[in-house]
């Protein structure tokens, strides 16, 4: 029985994905996998039982990668899961905006009840504007802001992007109407809005600073759906209060933007539908399930990714630092104790690298744990598995 500790309110039908083979609680103190939203794990401490941290959503900056992985942790996210949630919420924000729509349902519900709220001189002020014809800037086009590009193209829209690191299938799912710019600047420039759909890290912390937001129109709707610090908030109350920006739109909340009259806050709604929670928490489930179950690497966020068939009735499998000689190393010891390999998967990514071993010829128990235990001996190795083929077979 595998032990699964949640610690957020995960879709039930994300849970139910998990079969009879699995616990989920939220106490149990020794946990082979974690199923999380967006709590924050970089204070917390693994327990040694923890090897598998499942994601529901698509940002993992709640979790320490490197220590996960130096811990022997593969962690999953659920790329694209919650994206369509997130699309339509830019969308409306974007209309929200645009429309002047909270400040004008605000007025009515204060007016004094019966009184003829369609006269043009009162409703004059909520006058707004199409998003017909208007500039939007799409700052990341992965699983989101390719959805969010394409989305504004059909609502005819000018849609501009800017991803310097865009992968091949991403290109794939963009409209060809979508002008590519070659620099965040060239981006920003003449746009009317801005929305920003890039992951938080060291390069994208700060990114859409003074110096960017001097460039934009004055006009322009800055949106950030992404992750807090991605923009800088100070820089975007200076704007609004010179009249340099017009709006801005956001998931994240602090002091500095709290309450300001031209500032839209959400309490991080993006991924909260009960469609993209569902998707999400299924999405993470399986690829839980998987590696626990088979060692399969799918949608890990620290480890790369590595699947093969089950070659055997037994397979080693060990997360180790990406350093010259660790193949020698294992296959040596494999050898040592007269087991055969049937077959050696290995890849690596960054400063880690996945190593699959599937074996035929283990003598007993005894020989079986001796040797995970020299495996786990050797430096930079930081998790060695011993998976039983699962019952069904080769997958
Ligand atoms: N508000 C929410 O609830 C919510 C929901 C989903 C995602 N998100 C956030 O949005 C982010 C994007 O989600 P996604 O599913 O589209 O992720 P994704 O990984 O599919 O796409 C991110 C894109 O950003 C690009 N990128 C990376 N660095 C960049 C840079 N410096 N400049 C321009 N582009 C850059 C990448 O190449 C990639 O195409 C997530 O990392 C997460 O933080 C928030
Ligand atoms: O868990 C959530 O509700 C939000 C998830 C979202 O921020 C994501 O990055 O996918």
């Amino acid at each position: 029985m595998y032990q699964i500790k949640t610690f957020n309110a995960i879709s039930p039908v994300g849970l139910a994905t998990f079969t009879a083979e699995y616990q989920i609680n939220q106490k149990d103190a020794q946990p082979d996998a974690y199923l999380i939203r967006s709590v924050d794990l970089h204070e917390h401490d693994f327990p040694r039982s923890l090897k598998a941290i499942g994601r529901c959503g698509a940002g993992y900056n709640n979790i320490p990668l490197e220590r996960a992985s130096e811990q022997g942790i593969a962690v999953f996210n659920t790329p694209g899961g919650n994206a369509n949630a997130v699309k339509e919420l830019v969308l409306a924000m974007m209309i929200l905006a645009n429309r002047q729509v909270i400040a004008a349902a605000n007025w009515t519900n204060q007016v004094q009840p019966g009184a003829d709220i369609t006269l043009e001189a009162a409703k004059s002020q909520f006058n707004g504007q199409e998003l017909l014809g208007k500039r939007l800037a799409v700052i990341g086009l992965g699983h989101v802001g390719s959805l969010v590009a394409n989305a504004a193209v059909n609502l005819g829209m000018e849609v501009i992007g800017y991803d310097p690191y865009l992968s091949a299938d991403a290109a794939w799912q963009l409209s060809r109407e979508i002008h590519r710019a070659p620099s965040l600047a060239a981006v920003v420039d003449q746009a009317d809005f801005i929305t920003v759909h890039v992951p938080k890290n060291e390069e994208t912390t700060g990114m859409i600073d003074q110096e960017l937001i001097s460039q934009f129109k004055p006009t322009a709707v800055l949106l950030n759906f992404a992750r807090h610090g991605i923009v800088d908030n100070q820089a975007v109350i200076d704007a609004l209060n010179t009249k340099r920006l017009r709006w801005y739109s956001t998931d994240f909340s602090d002091a500095l933007i709290h309450g300001h009259p031209r500032v839209t806050i959400l309490p991080h709604l993006g991924g909260s539908t009960v469609e993209a929670e569902a998707n999400c928490a299924r999405m993470a489930a399986k690829a839980v399930m998987t590696y626990l179950t088979t060692g399969n690497l799918i949608n890990s966020v620290n480890l790369p990714a590595l699947q093969t068939p089950f070659a055997s009735p037994e397979r080693i499998t060990l997360i180790h630092r990406n350093i010259p000689n660790m193949l020698g190393q294992i296959s040596s010891l494999i050898a040592q104790h007269q087991i055969n390999i049937e077959n050696l998967a290995n890849r690596a990514k960054a400063d880690f690298a996945y190593t699959i071993v599937d074996v035929s010829d283990f003598a007993n128990p005894d020989q079986q744990a001796a040797l995970i235990q020299e495996l786990a001996q050797i430096p930079a190795v930081s998790r060695v598995r011993l998976i039983h083929q699962p019952r069904g077979g080769n997958k």
